[in-house]
């Protein structure tokens, strides 16, 4: 069977819909529960987030994984190393009561539930990738502060075989599932395999919908909601001299909005470095999943420059700095562009501003 064969990774898509869907519950769970009270938060050594709801979906996630591909390895974003610290007890003790609170979410029996096997199941995610395997990434709360705060994030899964992203899968519990219509509700679950197309079905799993399906009006550039991320400053540019407007959002769902057709563009800068300071480089999990869903939904991603994503060098994306994605392609190459200009106005600025 070919990669691209219409059965192709059947078995992997079951399998990774069930895994997000169990996760989605559990982060809504968590949420209704305990992040509202903004308890059980911990700062990593980057600074950003991580709550009792990214370890408790990570342990989900890999066990169901574990299960039906025992030999896979996983690129996980999340590490146990923190839960294993003495003064973090409450927090472990958290996360396994969120796992465990249903058999239906992976991790049922006492046995399982344990504190050891549980943080085993989170470091089953600490592949260090790389480019001549098959391998899933897990990011198991993308848009963590948008988790936070009651908005955007996504459950995000990938499938990769030697280098190339087979399988998305993308659970958004907070997306509203018709664009237009907040009667339908909220949560979707994204889904795109290399050659079947990208569809969207509720998180329930009714509904199947092909992408692109919502025709845009408005043509939106979609950008991180959170600025240290990204140059918004950049991005303003781009956008007014394509006569588009910026629409910040968290996570990828960003790229779910975009594959639907709710969006003209997903861009993504580099957020200017200080102090010498090397700059971000960007992960897997961050766009594997996302890549292949505006990819199967007919659109093209690139870096800032046009260049094809690399994930097949390891946990990160080494050079690969800045990403455009659009469903329109020829928009893509406008956009690069518009980039090049923004560039080079900016750095010209920056010559003239230096005595
Ligand atoms: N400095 C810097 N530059 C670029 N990207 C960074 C940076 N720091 C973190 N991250 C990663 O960004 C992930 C969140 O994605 P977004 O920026 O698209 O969404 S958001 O606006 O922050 O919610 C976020 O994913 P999660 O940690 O899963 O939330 C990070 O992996
Ligand atoms: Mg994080
Ligand atoms: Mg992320
Ligand atoms: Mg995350």
């Amino acid at each position: 069977m070919s990669l691209t064969s219409p059965e192709a990774f059947s078995v992997e898509k079951h399998v990774a819909i069930a895994a997000v869907r169990r996760a989605c519950l559990v982060t809504c769970t968590v949420f209704n529960q305990l992040v509202r009270d903004r308890t059980d938060i911990l700062q990593k050594e980057d600074e950003s987030p991580v709550t009792v709801g990214d370890y408790a979906a990570q342990a989900v996630i890999n066990t169901v994984l574990k299960n039906a591909f025992p030999n896979d390895p996983i690129v996980g974003e999340e590490g146990a190393d923190a839960l294993r610290q003495g003064s973090n007890a409450r927090l472990r003790e958290r996360v396994i009561s969120s796992t465990g609170e249903k058999a239906q979410w992976g991790l049922g029996s006492e046995h399982e539930r344990s504190s050891g096997s549980l943080l085993k199941a989170i470091d089953e995610g600490n592949d260090t990738g790389g480019p001549n395997k098959r391998m899933w990434t897990v990011d198991p709360i993308d848009g963590t502060k948008g988790f936070l705060r009651g908005g955007q994030y996504a459950v995000c899964l990938s499938l990769i075989v030697n280098s190339q992203v087979v399988l998305g899968v993308i659970g958004c519990p907070n997306i509203q599932i018709h664009p237009a219509n907040p009667d339908e509700g909220k949560g979707c679950i994204f889904v795109a395999v290399r050659g079947q197309g990208a569809f969207q079905i509720t998180l329930s799993g009714t509904g199947a919908v092909k992408l692109p399906y919502f025709p845009s009006e408005t043509s939106y550039v979609l950008q991180s909601e959170e600025p240290k991320h990204t140059n918004i400053p950049l991005i303003k540019r781009v956008s007014d001299e394509l006569n588009l407007t910026e629409w910040g959002m968290d996570s990828q769902a960003k790229y779910c909005c975009l594959a639907r057709g709710e969006g003209a563009v997903y861009l993504r800068m580099p957020a200017p470095t200080v102090g010498g300071k090397q700059p971000y480089e960007e992960r897997i999990w961050d766009h594997a999943p996302g890549s292949i869903l505006i990819e199967e939904a007919g659109g093209k991603i690139t870096d800032s420059e046009g260049t094809p994503l690399r994930f097949g060098l390891g946990r990160g994306m080494g050079e690969n700095r800045g990403f455009v994605a659009t469903v329109d392609e020829e928009l893509h190459g406008r956009v690069v562009s518009a980039i090049k200009r923004a560039q080079f106005t900016e750095d010209a600025k920056k010559t003239k501003a230096t005595p």
